[in-house]
């Protein structure tokens, strides 16, 4: 089967064509991905992307985290889904619409030079009420923001939670990022009872009214160099508390992103790459 690996700011995929998109949706794309995204059995990445037809869009995106589990949007993976299907032929506009989990996307390859392209997602509307993220414990609330809550042993001060379509529970702190332990407070954020469907973990800290460090705990995939959903939905809880502007730079171990959020739509900039094709058997 071919394949394209691809990266957006260090956030990694195996990407199908539609052919194959298609045969792998008829077996079991949970278990494939499993298989593809082992970094030590497989190709290797955080995700698989299979790009479909849609009777709702220019083309459909699925995305499966490296467990196996299905996401209802990646950031960066749409960003490499856009240059896929440009440079494949696929699809001939620079701006096209895709129908994804969460609703539709909308992507714009702003240049390319062949194997990097910058890209401008309409990553659309944040949801803030707390049956939509979805957390527990907020019922009746318009919006978790800036909130204490307790995991285990640990108090997190300052949580405020966001769905970009997908899950988000952003910890404001200020601490060295870098140094963080994330692999041993993470997971049991990811997996608390608080979150019914678990969730994306990121851990901020506020540099400037247009810069955060950010480090992102993915859902199904453990820490990352970058997440997509995750700036966006970081962009929008600092700007929330106060702490930041609509445009913010967002600084992350893959690179930086850059998001733009006022009041409505979320919109993320930011390349896509090809790293290279190749052939697998499954
Ligand atoms: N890396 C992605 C998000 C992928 C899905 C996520 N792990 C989830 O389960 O929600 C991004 O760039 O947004």
């Amino acid at each position: 089967m071919k394949f394209y690996k691809m990266h957006g700011t260090g956030n990694d995929f195996v990407m199908l064509l539609p052919e194959e998109s298609k045969y792998v949706e008829s077996k079991n794309p949970s278990e494939i991905s499993k298989q593809l995204c082992d970094r030590h059995f497989g190709i290797g990445s955080d995700g698989l992307i299979l790009m479909l037809s849609s009777d709702k869009a220019d083309l459909k995106m699925r995305i499966f985290n490296a467990d196996g589990s299905e996401a209802e949007m990646c950031g960066n993976g749409i960003r490499c889904f856009a240059k896929l299907a440009k440079d494949m032929n696929i699809i001939n506009k620079d701006k096209i619409e895709v129908e994804t989990l969460a609703g539709i996307i909308v992507p714009e390859i702003i240049k390319s030079d062949g194997k990097n392209s910058l890209i401008r997602v309409n990553m659309g509307i944040p949801n803030l009420k707390p049956e939509s993220i979805p957390i527990l414990g907020f019922e009746g609330k318009d919006s978790v923001i800036n909130q204490r809550i307790q995991i285990n042993d640990k108090t997190f001060l300052n949580v405020t939670c966001v769905s970009m379509g997908n899950p988000h529970c952003i910890i404001f702190m200020d601490y060295d990022i870098k140094s963080f332990p994330i692999e041993g407070i993470a997971p049991d954020v990811e997996h608390s009872a608080w979150f019914p469907k678990k969730t994306n973990v990121e851990f901020a800290r506020v540099i400037s009214k247009n810069d955060i460090e950010l480090r992102v705990w993915e859902r199904g995939v453990g820490e990352t160099l970058a997440c997509g959903t995750g700036a966006c939905a970081t962009a929008v809880a600092a700007k929330l508390n106060g702490f930041t502007n609509g445009k913010v730079n967002i600084h992350l171990p893959g690179g930086i992103l850059h998001i733009e959020y006022e009041t409505s739509n979320v919109f993320m900039t930011a390349t896509a790459t090809l790293v290279f094709e190749g052939i697998i058997e499954i």
